[in-house]
């Protein structure tokens, strides 16, 4: 890690000027949303936009760690000065908030006193609910090629209608899955959850395969054909459909039901198809429960967000198809570029000084920040996996 520098962007010398920032502390992994002024702030506000008054140009950068190394991200937000902004100081009347920052997640109570001791700084406590639904709220509606379905292998943007949004299913695929009924900004009710997650596909699948990282399961699975450990329809039916209730042979009867062989132990199965077989029954579940819940409430749209996704093929086509075969196509699964840090743009946007409306995103600008010390390295900007090494260019009015 680099510390002790003044940050840069987009290969200019200026030093960053920070305004903002907010974390999302969740059992897994700690998120970061902040603000950085452009250097000069004399760009035009986007042409489609009436400019209330004096706006703040600068883009919002995205980071993250592992709440298990809470220290790097403490270092990371004082190595690269993230507290000195205290508000947008250009405009009148700004108030010094340098005092504290807004967070959410578990860990803004878990960890409050670690803030104040290394940091110096008060965690200002915003319900994770709250966050969420703003977050997801707030890429819907200001972030152009946000949304997106996906289904054996392909994205398709989807342009959301403002007046046509609600009411919608938001899943939320952490440590832990809430489902949430969200039917207006600020309007919701947080319906289900399931604690059969993100957390149970890493810890189960760290136990089984030995894996080291989270990417690295991911990347077995790719690798690997979960028909060696799952027990399906043809097994069961020597090779046949069960066409009469209307599944195939090839569908799964029973998640790791091969594993019950007798003469065979872990060190008899690949790794790779463990962690297939494992992200399958996980995802399906999800998909599963979701389809449920939206069928309960008569939703059509069920948007999945959390870093478990992690813009992973796999997982997203998996829960797709679960939501396409128990709705029998009626609901549709739809997946966020930004998906694991609906939170903490929650917690940015409850800063008093600027509300949803009046921040305006003018376009994504995937930028490979020099500064962005979060642990993943591995961006592609062919495949949209934002893994907290972005930006987005954005402005700032007052409301
Ligand atoms: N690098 C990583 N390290 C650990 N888990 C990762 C990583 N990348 C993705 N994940 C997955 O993301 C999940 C955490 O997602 P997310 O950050 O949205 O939830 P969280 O806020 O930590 O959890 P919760 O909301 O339940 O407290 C992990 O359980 C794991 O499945
Ligand atoms: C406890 C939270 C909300 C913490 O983010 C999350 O991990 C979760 O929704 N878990 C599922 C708990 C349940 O509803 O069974």
């Amino acid at each position: 890690m680099e510390h002790n520098r003044e940050v840069e962007i987009d290969g200019n010398s200026n030093p960053i000027q920070i305004s903002r920032l907010a974390l999302d502390i969740g059992g897994s992994l700690i998120k970061l949303v902040y603000f950085s002024r452009n250097s000069g702030d004399d760009e035009d506000p986007p042409k489609d936009k009436v400019r209330v008054s004096n706006g703040v140009n600068g883009r919002l950068h995205f980071a993250k760690f592992e709440t298990a190394k809470i220290n790097d991200c403490l270092q990371f937000i004082s190595a690269n000065k993230l507290l000195l902004g205290g508000g947008f100081q250009h405009q009148e009347n700004c108030t010094n908030d340098r005092s504290f920052i807004k967070a959410t997640g578990g860990g803004a109570y878990k960890f409050s006193e670690l803030f104040k001791e290394k940091l110096g700084i008060s965690l200002e406590k915003e319900d994770e609910m709250d966050c969420l639904v703003t977050g997801a709220n707030f890429l819907l509606k200001a972030v152009n090629q946000e949304a997106f379905t996906y289904l054996n292998g392909s994205k398709e943007f989807v342009q959301i209608d403002h007046n046509d949004l609600y009411p919608y299913l938001l899943v939320n695929i952490g440590s832990g899955v809430s489902m949430i009924k969200v039917d207006g900004d600020g309007k919701f009710e947080r319906v289900s959850g399931t604690s059969v997650g993100g957390g149970t596909f890493w810890g189960l699948g760290k136990l089984l395969t030995k894996c080291q990282s989270f990417d690295e399961l991911l990347e077995l699975s790719h690798r690997g054909d979960n028909r060696a450990i799952d027990t399906l329809v043809g097994d069961i039916y020597g090779g046949m459909d069960y066409s009469k209730i209307g599944l195939l042979s090839t569908t799964i009867a029973s998640s790791f039901g091969k594993a019950t062989s007798h003469n065979k132990d872990l060190e008899d199965y690949k790794p790779e198809d463990i962690s297939r077989s494992l992200l399958r029954m996980i995802s399906n579940n999800i998909g599963q429960i979701s389809y449920l819940n939206a069928l309960r409430f008569g939703l059509k749209r069920i948007i999945f967000g959390g870093f478990f996704i992690r813009s992973h093929s796999y997982t997203m086509d998996t829960i797709a198809v679960a939501v396409h075969f128990w709705s029998k196509g009626e609901a549709k699964a739809m997946f966020l570029r930004h998906e694991g840090f609906l939170g903490a743009l929650g917690a940015f946007m409850s800063y008093e000084t600027h509300s949803l409306d009046d921040l305006v995103v003018n376009q994504m600008m995937p930028l490979p920040v020099n500064a962005s010390l979060g642990m993943d390295t591995n961006y592609d900007p062919l495949k949209g996996d934002l893994n907290g090494t972005e930006s987005i260019q954005c402005s700032v009015y007052r409301a």
